[in-house]
């Protein structure tokens, strides 16, 4: 078998919850399960992982992992799992830890070397301190590193960072970016913050009542007009930019991106080169005839509208909008649309009120 990627086809339940989906994921790269608590994430994840008995099929890169005749036992399935508080061995030193899974893997089987871990996980100092002297982002980093360490196929990631505070989050988040763009094995991380799947995701499943209710690489999707009622108060593009220009005067920075440039204020003081993810809230998005510079929004971009869904919530429409080859969406109510007239292909201007960097 030569398919890449991850198939898999699920059907299990308890009383009163049933999980059914199909999935083709991505065989490289963060896979983004999203959606509500209760909605089958990690019910999701302990089918992958072989500890819930479900029926269906999945195969990895190619190695069939289950089907309708055989299920590979949790042991023998090649992947790692870190939950939200892995617990790490209490009497080994952090060397001690990230060891532990590695000396157990079969040599020939190692493709994955502690100094690598180290670097990318920025462990050094920490190598000779014992758990309990490490902070809760600290853990998370040797409880990752560790289970790295063992080489995995696949990489599930349960909720890492749900446990940290915003500071712990902050300071982990720049190491799964480093994971997520030089592993190359495909890591699978549920999530119920749309910040974090923003920033870290390539991919994104939207989940609810144990469906999938959307799924595709993560720009496409969070464009889309039609989003899950849930969501649709917070619907979000996000936007890959070039840091270009700083105006320290007013406290702004200007980022370029694939059809445009867009001004928001500097807080985090990103310097001039740098590419970070923009998000632009569709709330924060409206839509005038011509560009009107009498007003104070910071960011007229001429913009054509691709096409609009009515929204489950009464009186709302969300206008999908291009400028250049880059989507963006604004919600807006439905008198607003029809007073402008607005149809697939009219030429307008977007006003956008705030932008800011993934954190
Ligand atoms: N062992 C179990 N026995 C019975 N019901 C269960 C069991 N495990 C999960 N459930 C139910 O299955 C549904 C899905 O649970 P699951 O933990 O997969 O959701 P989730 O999306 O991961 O939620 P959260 O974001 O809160 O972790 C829930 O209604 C839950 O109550």
């Amino acid at each position: 078998m030569t398919d890449t990627g991850i198939l898999a086809r699920f059907n299990t339940g308890f009383d009163d919850f049933r999980l059914e989906v199909d999935l083709r994921l991505p065989g490289t790269g963060v896979t983004a399960l999203f959606g509500h608590s209760g909605c089958g994430k990690t019910t999701l994840l302990r089918c992958i992982a072989g500890l819930q008995p479900c029926a269906g099929r999945l195969s990895v890169n190619g190695d069939v992992w289950q089907d309708d005749t055989a299920s590979l036992p949790v042991h023998k399935r090649p992947l790692a799992y870190v939950f939200q508080e892995t617990s790490l061995f209490p009497h080994l030193s952090v060397n001690g830890n990230l060891k532990f899974g590695y000396r157990r893997t079969p040599v020939q089987q190692r493709r994955i070397h502690p100094q690598q871990v180290i670097d990318w996980l920025g462990l050094a100092h920490l190598l000779g301190r014992t758990p309990e002297r490490l902070s809760g982002g600290e853990r998370q980093r040797v409880a990752i590193g560790r289970a790295l360490l063992t080489s995995p196929r696949l990489l599930l990631m349960d909720e890492p960072l749900s446990a940290l505070d915003q500071a712990s989050k902050r300071e982990i988040l720049p190491y799964l970016e480093t994971l997520r763009d030089t592993l190359d094995i495909p890591i699978v991380y549920v999530s119920h913050s749309a910040a974090e799947v923003a920033r870290l995701a390539d991919y994104i499943v939207m989940m609810d009542r144990g469906r999938v209710l959307a799924q595709g690489g993560l720009q496409e999707t969070l464009a889309r007009p039609d989003q899950p009622f849930a969501l649709e108060h917070d619907a979000a593009v996000i936007v890959p930019a070039i840091i270009r220009e700083r105006d320290d005067q007013w406290h702004l920075c200007r980022a370029e991106f694939e059809g445009g440039s867009l001004w928001f204020r500097d807080d985090r003081q990103p310097e001039t080169g740098t590419a970070v993810r923009l998000q632009i809230l569709a709330r924060d998005v409206s839509i005038a005839l011509a560009a009107n510079h009498d007003q104070s929004f910071q960011n007229l971009l001429p913009a054509r509208v691709t096409d609009m869904a009515a929204e489950q919530r009464p009186g709302m429409t969300t206008v999908r909008l291009h400028a250049g080859q880059t989507a963006f969406l604004s919600r807006i109510t439905s008198r607003a649309v029809h007073q402008l007239g607005l149809a697939p292909g009219m030429a307008v201007c977007l006003q956008i009120k705030s932008v800011a960097i993934v954190e």
